[in-house]
C-alpha cells in the first residue's frame, strides 16, 4: 500500500482510509440484471491512484448502469465494486456519506443536477457545507478558486442555474463536482451535448484539473476521438460486455484492436470528416 497524503487538507470531516491504495477503484466480476435482462456481464477493471479510464460504447451497452453501480445509486447483482480500499455500501447513511463524498458524478443530462431555487453560488456552497468544516469565508474562497478554474465570470454567482447558457452550466456542475476534491471523479456522456469548441474546452479543464489534483477519472463516452490525451486506458464494452481494454496509445494498433473497436473508430473519424466538411460548407441537406 501507499501511504499518501490526503491533497483535500483537513477541511473534510470523517475523512476515509488514511492509507491510500494503490488502486483507487476495483471493479470485479460485476453483473446486473434489470428486469429479467442481463444488462452487465462479468465487467472487470481497475483504475490506479491518479489514474484515467475512458469507457467507450454505443448507445445502450450498459455504460451508464455501470455508472450508477459504482456512485451506489444501484446494487449489483453480484460482483465487487472495491473503492478506495472500501466495499460498496449496502446500508449505513454514514458509509453512504463518505461514498458520495470521495466519489462526484457529472452527467449528461445535467438540468437537475443544480437546484433551479438557488443561485449559483448556493449551489456550489451546498457540497462544502454538507461534506466540508469551512466557514462561511473559507467556503466563498473556495467557490471563487472553482469557478476560475472552470472558466466562469464572478458576476454569474448571482444568477440561478437556469439563466446559464449549456456550456456554462456544464462547467458550473463540473466546478460543483470537484469543489470538494473528490479523489474520483466519473464523467458520463458530459460534453455529448456541446459543440466542439466547447467539447475541447472542457476536455483541456478536466487535464488540467486532473494534473493539478491528482484525481483518478471514469470518462464514460460513446465518443472514442474524446479519449486521446485525457485518458490513459480505454475499456470497449458492447452489449454489457467487455470487448477488451488497451493502453490509449494502441487506439491506432489495428492489428491488435478488436473488430468493434475498429469499428467505433472509423465511424468516429467518418463523423469528424463530415463536421469538417459541414464546418466549410454548410450542411448538404
Ligand atoms: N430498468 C431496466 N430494465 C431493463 N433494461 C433496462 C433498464 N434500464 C436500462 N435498461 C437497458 O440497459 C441497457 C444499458 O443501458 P445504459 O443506459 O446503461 O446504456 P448506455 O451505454 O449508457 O447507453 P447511452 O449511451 O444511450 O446512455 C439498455 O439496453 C437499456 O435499454
Amino acid at each position: 500500500m501507499n501511504i499518501q497524503n490526503n491533497y483535500a487538507g483537513t477541511d473534510r470531516k470523517d475523512s476515509l482510509a488514511k492509507e491510500v491504495p494503490a488502486r483507487m477503484l476495483e471493479v470485479g466480476q460485476l453483473f446486473k440484471e434489470m428486469n429479467g435482462r442481463q444488462i452487465l456481464n462479468d465487467i472487470n477493471f481497475a483504475i490506479e491512484d491518479g489514474g484515467s479510464l475512458a469507457i467507450v460504447g454505443e448507445s445502450g451497452s450498459g455504460k451508464s448502469t455501470l455508472a450508477q453501480l459504482i456512485m451506489a445509486l444501484k446494487q449489483p447483482t453480484s460482483g465487487q465494486i472495491i473503492f478506495n480500499g472500501q466495499h460498496l455500501p449496502r446500508k449505513g447513511i454514514k458509509a453512504y456519506k463518505a461514498w458520495y463524498r470521495d466519489i462526484q458524478i457529472v452527467f449528461q443530462n445535467t438540468a437537475s443536477t443544480l437546484n433551479p431555487a438557488l443561485s449559483l453560488f448556493q449551489c456550489l456552497e451546498e457540497p462544502l457545507k454538507n461534506f466540508t468544516t469551512l466557514n462561511r469565508a473559507e467556503r466563498k474562497n473556495r467557490i471563487l478558486e472553482y469557478l476560475g478554474k472552470v472558466g466562469l465570470r464572478e458576476e454569474l454567482l448571482r444568477y440561478r442555474p437556469g439563466k446559464l447558457s449549456g456550456g456554462q452550466y456544464q462547467r458550473a456542475c463540473l466546478a460543483k463536482a470537484l469543489i470538494i476534491h473528490p479523489k474520483l471523479l466519473i464523467c458520463d456522456e458530459i460534453v455529448s451535448n456541446l459543440d466542439i469548441v466547447l467539447q475541447q474546452r472542457i476536455i483541456e479543464l478536466l487535464k488540467s484539473i486532473q494534473r493539478e489534483q491528482g484525481l483518478s477519472l471514469l470518462f464514460i463516452t460513446h465518443d472514442l476521438s474524446l479519449v486521446p490525451g485525457l485518458c490513459n486506458d480505454i475499456l470497449v464494452m458492447k452489449d454489457g460486455k467487455k470487448i477488451e481494454q488497451f493502453h490509449t496509445s494502441d487506439l491506432h494498433n489495428e492489428s491488435a484492436r478488436d473488430a468493434y473497436t475498429i469499428a467505433l473508430l472509423k465511424s468516429t473519424e467518418m463523423l469528424e470528416t463530415k463536421w469538417m466538411i459541414w464546418k466549410e460548407s454548410g450542411p448538404s441537406s
